[in-house]
């Protein structure tokens, strides 16, 4: 069966029971969540749901600069690979912040939920007031665990931090996945192809953005994978820019790709980035990053 995707609002719960479901942000679908997600659906007596928010609590409540590792969209797409019943995503704005321990737990026994799978520090409702123990009074409630990764319970925000120190590989097990980012294919500077490594500039929007550097990625474009090189930063060398750019140059191609949405995952970070003295220099060390990349490459395919 695939997934079935259920709005929610404050009031509009119905009964799709009995549902056995997992409840939380789930922003990266780790190996944490997937976890999760076995465990709803090991249960044959009920169907499985997961229930998430959307917009995330941090961006209702403005955590300035706060960024998610997946869009709604890229959410569902990561979710509907769990092959779970029900996803239900939850409108989540200040009346829906504002439920009580008691109207989500009434919602929750509405939509027809008999058992709840979570971590051990699951909250929900107003402020997160409600616990573990809350459930317990209505539901069958089964406390996962925690998965570990790198010595440590693996969560959103360690992914992150990761990813923010460069330590791309820990982040990349940790999902499950290689860490990728969608974007539109924008107009650059042109100032590439004048160094002999045209680059596809890709708008981020606010998608969180790994340590600055030179990465080997996969870049899919037209349900196509090519292999690249993306340099994430403010190109310190050559047409400095305030803001950080995602750039990749792909390897073996030669198609004009403007605005097409294209996805780039993460494979190996090759090196920081870095101010050179002269054009050359840059342009020397970038072809010295496209040999490092080649050999990686062989080495993949060969696995
Ligand atoms: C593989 C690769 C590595 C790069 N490394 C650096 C770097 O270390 N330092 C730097 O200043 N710019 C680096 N750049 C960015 C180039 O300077 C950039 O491609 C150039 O400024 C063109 O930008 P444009 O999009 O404005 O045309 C790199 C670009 C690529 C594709
Ligand atoms: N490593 C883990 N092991 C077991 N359960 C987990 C793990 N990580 C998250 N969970 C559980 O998954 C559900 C959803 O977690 P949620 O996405 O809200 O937080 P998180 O992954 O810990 O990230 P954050 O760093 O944002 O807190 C919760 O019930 C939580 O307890």
């Amino acid at each position: 069966m695939m997934m079935e995707i259920i709005k929610l609002s404050t009031t509009n719960w119905n009964n799709v029971g009995p549902l056995t479901l997992t409840i939380g942000n789930f922003d990266g679908v780790h190996l944490g969540h997937q976890k999760l997600f076995n465990i709803v659906k090991s249960y044959k007596d009920t169907k499985s749901g997961a229930l998430t928010l959307d917009p995330h609590p941090q961006v209702l409540f403005g955590r300035d600069g706060f960024q998610t590792l997946l869009s709604i969209e890229n959410k569902i797409e990561l979710l509907k690979e769990e092959n779970i019943d029900y996803l239900f995503i939850a409108d989540f704005n200040h009346d829906f912040a504002s439920l009580s321990i008691d109207e989500f737990i009434q919602n929750l026994k509405d939509l027809g939920v008999v058992r709840m799978v979570i971590g051990r520090d699951a909250r929900f409702a107003k402020n997160g007031s409600g616990t573990i123990n809350d459930l317990k009074v209505h539901f069958d409630v089964v406390v996962v665990d925690d998965v570990i990764g790198s010595n440590h319970r693996i969560s959103t925000s360690m992914i992150k931090e990761l990813l923010l120190k460069g330590e791309l590989h820990s982040a990349n097990e940790l999902l499950g996945y290689e860490y990728f980012i969608d974007g539109y294919v924008e107009h650059g500077n042109k100032v590439g192809k004048t160094l002999g490594f045209p680059t596809a500039n890709i708008q981020y929007k606010d998608s969180f953005l790994p340590k600055n550097g030179v990465y080997l990625v996969k870049f899919f474009i037209d349900s196509k994978m090519h292999f690249g090189i993306c340099n994430i930063g403010n190109n310190p060398t050559v047409n400095y820019s305030k803001t950080r750019k995602m750039e990749v140059y792909i390897l073996d191609y030669d198609k004009i790709i403007y605005d097409k949405i294209v996805r780039v995952s993460f494979v190996e970070r090759i090196r920081d980035e870095m101010k050179f003295n002269s054009k050359e220099e840059l342009i020397d060390e970038m072809h010295n990053d496209e040999i490092i990349s080649r050999n990686l490459i062989k080495s993949i395919k060969i696995w």
